[in-house]
C-alpha cells in the first residue's frame, strides 16, 4: 500500500500537483484508442467551491501498442488490452469513489477504417470489460467519435490551456494534428471569405463560457502518416495484400520487410533498380495528396500550432527540442526531406520510413492544405502547456483535450453549419 502512494507522489510532487483525496477530489478516467495506440488517462479533478468548475489537478497515464484496430479479427484479445490499462485505475482511484468514476472510451481513426462489424465486435467487447469493472459506465461510454469532434477538441485544449479563451483579446490559434490514420485542421476563421467558400460540413459551431464559436474543422481519413504510408505504397485498402511486394524510391534502395497495420501484414521494400531520393519520393507522394484536400486561402498567412507525428517527426531530426518544442516553418521539414531521401545510407539506424513520412509531411503541408514555404509552425511537448503531465509522455500534447470529455460542466455543444451546398469530392 505505502508503495503505490510513493509512486503517486512521484508522479505528482506535491508541490508542483499537489493531490490529496479531499472530499471535493473527484476522478475520471478517459481511454484514447488510437490507430497506434491506446492510452489511458486518469484525471483528478478538484472543485474548491460550489460556484467554482472544477480543476484538473493531475492526471496519469498509460499506453500501450499497437492499438485496438490491430485486433480487428480477435475482440476479446484488444479488449484485454484495455482491462490491463484499466487495472491501474484499481490502484490509483481511492475505493469509495470507484462507482462515481465514468469510464469512457472514444476510438478514432483507426476503428473508423474497419468494417462496422468488426469496429462494432471490438467496442462491444470493449464495454463488457467496463461492466465487469467497479466504475460508473455512463450511457454510450464506448464508440467512435466524430472526426469533427476530435478537431474541435483538439483546438479547444490548445487555446484554452495557453488562455486564449479567456480574457479579452482573443488571439486564437489553429490546430494540426496528424495521428496514424487520420488528420485534422482546426482554425478560427477570421474573414467571411474563408466561411462563404467551404464546404457546409468543415463548419462547426460550439458554445463555450458563454460564447460563440464558428470553427472550420475537417478530419481527413486515411490521411495519418501511417495510411499515408500506405497510399504512398499503392496497398491502402487491400484486404488481401498477402505475398505482394510493395517498393517506393522513398525507401533504402536494399531494403526488404514486413509491416502490421490495422490487422494486415504488408511486405515492402526499396526500388531496387530504379530511382531513389527526395525527387522521386516527392512525386510518388504527391499523388496521395494533390487535389485531395480543401484549401482555404486564410491560412497561407496564419502560423498554426502542430502536433502528434509533426511533432515526433521534427524531434527526431532535430529541428526542435524534445523537452521545450520550438517554432518552425513548412521549409525546414522540405530541407530535412531531402537531407534523409538524397541521403538514406547515411539515416539507417533511424526508421526506414523517415525519408518517406517527412517527405509526405511536406507535400500535406505545401500541395495538401496549401501553406506557404515559411508559414510559421509552433510544435510544442505536452508538457509544456500542460506542467502535471507525467514524465513519461512528456512529447504529447494532443491528449489533452480528453479532459473536457468527461469534465462534467464542458458541455462540448456543437453543431454542424448545413449548407445547401453541393458536396465537394472530398475525403473524409
Ligand atoms: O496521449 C498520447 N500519448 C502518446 N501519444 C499520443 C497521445 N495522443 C496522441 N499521441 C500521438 O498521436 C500520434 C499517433 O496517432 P493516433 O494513434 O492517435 O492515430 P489516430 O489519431 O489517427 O487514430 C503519435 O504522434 C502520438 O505521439
Ligand atoms: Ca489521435
Amino acid at each position: 500500500h505505502s508503495n503505490r502512494v510513493m509512486w503517486f507522489q512521484d508522479l505528482f510532487p506535491p508541490n508542483v500537483c499537489p493531490i490529496n483525496a479531499k472530499a471535493n477530489t473527484f476522478y475520471g478516467i478517459m481511454f484514447d484508442a488510437g490507430s497506434t495506440g491506446t492510452r489511458i488517462h486518469i484525471y483528478t479533478f478538484v472543485q474548491k467551491s460550489p460556484e467554482n468548475l472544477p480543476e484538473l489537478e493531475g492526471e496519469i497515464f498509460e499506453s500501450v501498442k499497437p492499438g485496438l484496430s490491430a485486433y480487428a479479427d480477435q475482440p476479446e484479445k484488444g479488449a484485454e488490452t484495455v482491462k490491463r490499462l484499466l487495472d491501474m485505475a484499481i490502484d490509483a482511484v481511492p475505493p469509495h469513489l470507484w462507482k462515481k468514476t465514468p469510464v469512457v472510451l472514444k476510438a478514432t481513426a483507426g476503428l473508423r477504417l474497419l468494417s462496422e462489424e468488426k469496429a462494432q465486435a471490438l467496442l462491444l467487447e470493449v464495454k463488457e470489460v467496463f461492466e465487469e469493472s467497479p466504475f460508473l459506465v455512463p450511457e454510450n461510454s464506448v464508440s467512435i467519435m466524430d472526426g469533427s469532434y476530435e478537431g474541435i477538441l483538439a483546438w479547444i485544449t490548445v487555446n484554452f490551456l495557453t488562455g486564449q479563451l479567456s480574457g479579452q483579446n482573443q488571439h486564437t490559434v489553429g490546430t494540426l494534428d496528424l495521428g496514424g490514420a487520420s488528420t485534422q485542421i482546426t482554425f478560427l476563421p477570421r474573414f467571411e471569405e474563408t466561411l462563404k467558400e467551404s464546404p457546409g460540413d468543415f463548419l462547426t459551431s460550439f458554445e463555450m463560457f458563454n460564447s460563440t464559436y464558428k470553427l472550420y474543422t475537417h478530419s481527413y481519413l486515411g490521411f495519418g502518416l501511417k495510411a499515408a504510408r500506405l497510399a504512398t505504397l499503392g496497398a491502402l485498402n487491400m484486404e488481401a495484400a498477402d505475398g505482394q511486394m510493395f517498393r517506393s524510391s522513398c525507401l533504402p534502395k536494399q531494403l526488404e520487410a514486413e509491416w502490421h497495420f490495422g490487422g494486415v501484414k504488408y511486405r515492402y521494400g526499396g526500388n531496387k533498380e530504379g530511382e531513389t531520393g527526395f525527387k522521386p519520393c516527392y512525386l510518388e507522394v504527391l499523388k496521395v495528396v494533390k487535389g485531395k484536400l480543401h484549401q482555404p486561402d486564410e491560412i497561407r498567412g496564419s502560423s498554426f500550432y502542430a502536433f502528434s507525428y509533426y511533432y515526433d517527426r521534427a524531434v527526431d531530426t532535430n529541428l526542435i527540442d524534445y523537452e521545450q518544442g520550438g517554432v518552425l516553418e513548412v521549409r525546414d521539414f522540405e530541407r530535412k526531406a531531402k537531407e534523409v531521401c538524397d541521403n538514406m545510407e547515411r539515416y539507417n539506424s533511424a526508421s526506414p520510413f523517415l525519408c518517406m513520412d517527412l517527405t509526405y509531411i511536406t507535400a500535406l503541408l505545401k500541395e495538401g492544405f496549401g501553406f506557404r514555404d515559411n508559414t510559421l509552425l509552433q510544435s510544442r511537448p505536452r508538457s509544456f502547456i500542460f506542467p502535471c503531465a507525467a514524465d513519461t509522455h512528456k512529447g504529447r500534447v494532443d491528449a489533452i483535450h480528453k479532459t473536457f470529455l468527461i469534465h462534467k460542466n464542458f458541455k462540448g455543444k456543437y453543431q454542424q453549419e448545413k449548407k445547401n451546398k453541393k458536396k465537394q469530392p472530398l475525403q473524409g
